[in-house]
C-alpha cells in the first residue's frame, strides 16, 4: 500500500465545540454531523459547500438517516425524529429517566434499521465524569427500546461487521474496541470480548466506522489521528494523523464512499493548543486512502 497519495483537507473551517456523528447522505450529496454542546445538527452540501443547521433544545449527540424521510437524532436522553423542513424534533422514546445528569452519546443504525445509542453522565471536563452511569440501548422500528447493558462510562463508537454477525463497540474509558456476536433478526448481542487495546499515544478511542474490507477505523480523541484495525487479528494496519488533537469520529462518504470525513472538538483545548491547531473545530476530508466505506443504514421506523 502506498501512503503518499493521502490528502487531508479541512473542508469546513467551522467552529465545532464537539463535532460528532458524521453521516453521509448520498441522496443530497451531503455530510450530516452534530455539535453536541452547541445543540446543533448540521448538513454540509458537498456541491454548494453550504451548511444548514437545525438547533434543538438539548445536547444532540448523534444523527442518522430515516427510511421514511428526514432524520432521527439522540437529543438529551431522547430518541427523536427530526424534520429538517420545519426544524421540529418529535420524541419517539426516552431513556435513563432516573438519571438526571445523563445524556445520550454516540449512536448508529444497525443493518436491520434499529437505532443503537448509548448514554453517559454529563462531563465536567473532557473525559471527567461520574463513572458507570451509562447504558447501551436501541430503538426498534416500532419505537420500543431495548437495553443491552449498563455500567458504561462513555458510550461511543459502534458498527457492524459486513456479514452482520458481529457488533463492534467502544466504551471510551476502557481504552478498548470490543466485539459481540450479533443476531440480526432479533438485535441480540452476546459473547463480549476485546479486539484491540489502544496504545498510550493513541489516547482515547471515540467514534468508529467499518470499511468495505471489514476493517475498523477509530478516531482517537487527544490522539489527533484515525487508526485502521483488523478486528480478526487485533492488529493496527494504518495510522492517519490529522492536524488537530481532539479527533472524535469518522465516516466514509463522497463518490462511491471513497472519501473519509473526520470530526473533531475544540472544547477542552487550552489557548496554546488553539494557536497550534488553526483548523481546530473543522471538518476534515481524507482522500487517497484507496479504501472505500459502505453506505449508512437508515432507521426503519
Ligand atoms: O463525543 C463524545 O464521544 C463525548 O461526548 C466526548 O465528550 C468526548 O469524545 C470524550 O470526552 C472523549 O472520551
Ligand atoms: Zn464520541
Amino acid at each position: 500500500m502506498t501512503m503518499s497519495s493521502i490528502k487531508i483537507e479541512c473542508i469546513l473551517p467551522g467552529n465545532c465545540r464537539l463535532g460528532e456523528s458524521p453521516v453521509w447522505e448520498e441522496a443530497s450529496n451531503s455530510l450530516l454531523f452534530v455539535d453536541i454542546p452547541a445543540k446543533k445538527v448540521c448538513r454540509w452540501d458537498s456541491l454548494s459547500q453550504q451548511v444548514q443547521q437545525v438547533t434543538v433544545d438539548a445536547p444532540v449527540s448523534s444523527v442518522a438517516l430515516r427510511q421514511s424521510g428526514g432524520y432521527v437524532a439522540t437529543i438529551g436522553t431522547k430518541f427523536c425524529a427530526l424534520n429538517w423542513e420545519d426544524q421540529s424534533a418529535i420524541v419517539l422514546a426516552t431513556v435513563d429517566k432516573d438519571k438526571k445528569n445523563n445524556r445520550f452519546n454516540d449512536g448508529k443504525v444497525d443493518p436491520a434499521g434499529r437505532y443503537f445509542a448509548g448514554t453517559m453522565a454529563e462531563e465536567t471536563a473532557p473525559a471527567v465524569l461520574e463513572r458507570h452511569q451509562g447504558s447501551l440501548y436501541s430503538l426498534f422500528p416500532d419505537h420500543h427500546v431495548e437495553k443491552y447493558f449498563d455500567q458504561v462510562d462513555i458510550s461511543n463508537g459502534l458498527d457492524w461487521s459486513l456479514d452482520h454477525k458481529i457488533f463492534y463497540y467502544i466504551d471510551s474509558l476502557s481504552y478498548c474496541v470490543d466485539a459481540f456476536d450479533y443476531d440480526l433478526p432479533t438485535g441480540k448481542i452476546s459473547n463480549r470480548r476485546s479486539v484491540y487495546k489502544l496504545e498510550k499515544e493513541e489516547q482515547i478511542p471515540d467514534g468508529m466506522c467499518i470499511d468495505a474490507e471489514g476493517k475498523l477505523w477509530v478516531a482517537c480523541y487527544n490522539g489527533g489521528r484515525v487508526i485502521r484495525l483488523d478486528p480478526e487479528t487485533g492488529k493496527r494496519l494504518q495510522t492517519v494523523k490529522l492536524p488537530v488533537d481532539k479527533t472524535t469520529s469518522c465516516c466514509f462518504g463522497g463518490k462511491d464512499y471513497s472519501e473519509m470525513y473526520v470530526t473533531c472538538a475544540r472544547d477542552g483545548i487550552d489557548p496554546e493548543g488553539l494557536l497550534r491547531q488553526p483548523e481546530v473545530g473543522g471538518i476534515f476530508k481524507i482522500t487517497g486512502l484507496g479504501i472505500k466505506g459502505i453506505p449508512p443504514y437508515p432507521y426503519a421506523g
